[in-house]
């Protein structure tokens, strides 16, 4: 299959240039970026008027937490999780997963993310969603141990399982990934088992660290360190691993996360939400850490549009610094894009010839898109994830015009809604 998106304002590459010109695309990816081109392709869209942007990398969410937006807002994390988001976990079926999944799926395609990283339960269920969403996805089954050895045999086995499902589909999109959930649901012993695992099979790793001031005093009182130096000192932290929030980070913890070459996913609805605290992104960039940028889950966001988490990174970090400088609109921008491509090591998240077309274009013909004097700072500042009309995930449309191509939408939104109903009444 190959397109041709015509007369675009097309964002190029890593120094995201603006060039008036066309894209066209073959199989999974952009052969060619300029003016005037006469290739002939099966599909030819008129992006007149339009922006030609890669699309956005969503770096750490738990995409069936759908399910659960507006139901306990206004927590702190751990009273969120223990006495609201667990006890509903616990009555959630692989068929509730998977229209969940189903309807975050379509929430990213409807807002521009093309590529995500998810942690959840009844991963099969995610896969299928995602394998029939077209989006592409990093997947992990998200392992607990509680210091219990009966567990930990338990949850080995089913992230060995869902690696193997997830490797029978056979997919260029759909990748499996480690994942323990924390430092505090997760022994040193296992994380050691599990760093050997992502060792012995050649896969990734994620997982929320140092997200609360609470978590990092327990673990400081258990291990006597941070739980960054934890992790380091057995071995853990190494380039393949993405972390999500590190929110409260010492200036040695950063210094290890530079040398180890770790991303940290960061989640700034979420982290103002559950009121977690504010990154230390300065610093972090400072020191040359990777940064990418997430959403998290929807029931602590409570959306999954990258463009309104790259408007609320750039005023956090302005309002929390007293510095109007930092976070600016380029720097967050490659967060939510070409970061995120770096952290999976994925030949994406920029528009260049031969990467991955992964790509969204973005309809300016509104008002509050207009005058343009800055393309970037439109995206940041003033666009939503509603702006976006067409989404194209490895060289396939998944959206055009703002219809979605590879699902029933409506029968999404209808299933949704009454999976949630009915896990409510159980
Ligand atoms: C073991 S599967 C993933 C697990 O993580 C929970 N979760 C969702 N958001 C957060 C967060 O911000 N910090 C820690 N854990 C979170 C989710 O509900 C699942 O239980
Ligand atoms: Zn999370």
């Amino acid at each position: 299959m190959s397109i041709l998106i015509k007369n675009g304002r097309v964002i190029y590459g890593e120094s995201l240039e603006i060039m008036d010109a066309d894209v066209y695309v073959e199989g999974n990816k952009i052969v060619k970026v300029g003016k005037g081109l006469k290739e002939s392709a099966d599909v030819v869209i008129d992006a007149k008027g339009k922006v030609i942007s890669p699309g956005f990398i969503n770096t750490h969410t738990h995409l069936a937490m759908t399910l659960f937006r507006g139901l306990a807002d206004d927590l702190p994390l751990m009273e969120w999780l223990q006495n609201h988001i667990w006890p509903l976990e616990r009555k959630l079926t692989p068929k509730d997963i998977y229209w969940g999944s189903l309807l975050g799926a379509l929430e990213m395609i409807k807002s521009g993310t093309t590529t995500f990283v998810d942690m959840y339960f009844h991963m099969d269920e995610v896969a299928n969603a995602v394998n029939e969403a077209g989006l592409r996805a990093y997947l992990t089954y998200g392992v607990v141990d509680l210091s219990s050895e009966e567990k930990a045999e338990s949850e080995i086995k089913e992230a060995l399982r869902t690696l193997k499902f997830i490797q029978k589909l056979n997919s260029d999109r759909i990748e499996f990934i480690f994942g323990p959930h924390a430092p505090y649901t997760c022994s040193p012993g296992f994380l050691r088992r599990i760093r050997e695992l992502a060792d012995e099979h050649g896969k990734m790793v994620t997982i929320h660290v140092s997200e609360t001031k609470t978590e990092v005093e327990q673990i400081k009182e258990q291990y006597g360190k941070s739980p960054v130096e934890l992790l380091d000192e057995i071995g853990f932290l190494r380039d393949d691993v993405i972390i999500a929030h590190g929110v409260w980070l010492s200036e040695k913890d950063i210094s290890i996360l530079k040398k180890r070459g770790v991303t940290v996913a960061h989640n700034p609805a979420s982290n103002m939400k559950l009121a977690s605290g504010v990154m230390p992104l300065r610093e972090l960039l400072e020191a040359g850490v990777n940064v990418s940028l997430a959403t998290d889950g929807d029931a602590s966001n409570n959306n999954l549009d990258m463009l309104e988490e790259m408007k609320l990174a750039a005023l956090l970090h302005k309002v929390h610094t007293l510095d109007p400088t930092i976070a600016n609109a380029y720097t967050v921008f490659k967060m939510a894009t070409q970061n995120g491509a770096k952290a999976l090591k994925l030949n994406t998240g920029v528009i260049k010839e031969g990467a991955l077309a992964d790509l969204v274009i973005i309809d300016f013909n509104k008002p509050h898109l207009r005058p343009i004097h800055n393309i970037i700072s439109h995206l940041v500042y003033s666009a939503n994830g509603s702006d976006v009309e067409t989404t194209i995930v490895n060289g396939k449309i998944l959206m055009l015009d703002r219809e979605v191509l590879s699902f029933d939408e409506e029968k999404v939104l209808d299933k949704a809604q009454k999976v949630a109903e009915d896990l409510l009444s159980r």
